[in-house]
């Protein structure tokens, strides 16, 4: 990472999270504990953490080198760049060829019609270009070549529509492009789902600050092992816990950047009622997730503009990150979420996070401010 960005990503994490040595929850493990008394996903997930580096490493290089000719504009007019089709196509790649034997169900944001597209074919030249640039950096594919075409089709391997029954693999190439194309956080988030619940899950949060002032980090967590982090450069794996505070004036909270993405005001409202004192931690993307897997605050609170769907990919790694670290994550109605339902999440107005001693008090300041809202409205 060039100091540029390096400054960049630092300044606009907060100064009292990106100084902090590991919270003391950090403890090293020495072996990948199995999941206690049910099955273990063990193979998958290291094809997952696999496929969400090499997808992470590619994203890394085109946020350095980014130019605004990179920028498309999709039918809803958010940004997209080629890391996004780019890191898509990796992480089909590697997840086919890792786990060969295993049927294949990929639900993904991006799809590859405007990328067939006359015009675009310098684009996806590019694209296909760092696919294979990315593949060779790693030994076990350095003989792969994918053309134009297996790339437009890695790509649309996502477009399974996921559901209740079998296993499905869940995943956004790029969670807050806004934030990547800001030089800020971002996540590849991979997750996977058998019959319709989160079995593990991978974040890769390239210019999320890990220990010792080194940036990049990789959350994994497998239902009943709990959650583990490591350093993007490969440092050893250490288990991370949610912060044990009880006491929610001592709580900071994230909430996105973007207000586009979440009622800030709503935020602010729920934060005073519980006399939380810390002013917002505003970050982009799933890393939000990470950071509070590992007690770097207390609280997450997202509650997007009145007609907003969420997608599954944007909260099935996220979750159980979390959840597998001893936090909470439920709707604003106290409902855990609910990933079996296709390529939505069907859920009562937002999404909130925290540890099981504050979710109480914090379903009922959600509660309370909700209606206030509309009262005053
Ligand atoms: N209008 C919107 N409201 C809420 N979330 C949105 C909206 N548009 C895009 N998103 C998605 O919200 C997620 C990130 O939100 P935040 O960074 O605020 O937590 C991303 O998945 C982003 O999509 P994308 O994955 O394409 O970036
Ligand atoms: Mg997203």
């Amino acid at each position: 990472m060039s100091s540029v960005i390096l400054t960049r990503v630092l300044c606009t994490y907060p100064s009292n999270l990106k100084t902090k040595k590991p919270p003391f929850s950090l403890l090293r493990t020495f072996a990948t504990a199995a999941p206690v008394g049910s099955m273990s996903y063990q193979k998958e997930l290291n094809a997952a953490k696999k496929a969400a580096s090499l997808a992470a490493r590619l994203c890394q290089k085109v946020q350095k080198a980014i130019l605004q000719s990179d920028v498309q504009s999709k039918s809803d007019k958010s940004p997209v760049t080629v890391a996004d089709y780019g890191s898509q196509a990796v992480v089909s790649f590697v997840l086919e060829r890792e786990l060969p034997s295993e049927s294949f169900s990929l639900v993904a944001e991006e799809d590859s019609g405007d990328l067939r597209n006359e015009e675009a074919q310098e684009t996806l030249q590019r694209i296909t270009k760092l696919v294979n640039d990315t593949l060779a950096s790693d030994n076990t594919y350095s003989g792969s070549s994918l053309s134009a075409e297996d790339v437009l089709a890695a790509i649309d391997s996502g477009k399974s529509e996921g559901g209740p029954h079998g296993r499905h693999w869940v995943l956004d190439p790029i969670d807050g492009t806004k934030g990547f194309l800001r030089g800020d956080q971002y996540a590849v988030a991979l997750a996977l789902l058998d019959e319709g619940k989160v079995v593990l899950g991978v974040l890769a949060c390239p210019n999320l600050p890990s220990s010792h002032d080194k940036v990049g980090c990789l959350f994994f967590s497998q239902a009943g092992a709990g959650t583990e982090v490591q350093s993007l450069d490969g440092s050893p794996p250490v288990k991370v816990h949610v912060s044990a505070i009880e006491n929610p004036e001592e709580a900071s909270f994230f909430e996105s950047f973007e207000a586009a993405h979440s009622l800030h005001d709503l935020s602010s409202r729920i934060a005073n009622k519980l006399g939380v004192k810390a002013p917002p931690v505003r970050i982009d993307s799933q890393a939000k997730y990470g950071a509070l897997s590992r007690g770097d605050g207390a609280i997450y609170l997202r509650f997007p503009h009145k007609g907003y769907r969420e997608k599954i990919w944007d909260h099935a790694a996220g979750t159980i990150v979390v959840t597998e670290a001893g936090g909470v994550v439920t709707d604003a109605g106290g409902n855990p979420l609910d990933f079996s339902k296709g390529r939505y999440l069907d859920l009562d107005t937002g999404i909130i996070v925290t540890n099981p001693k504050l979710m109480p008090m914090l379903l009922k300041a959600v509660r309370e401010s909700i209606d206030e809202k509309a009262s005053s409205l």
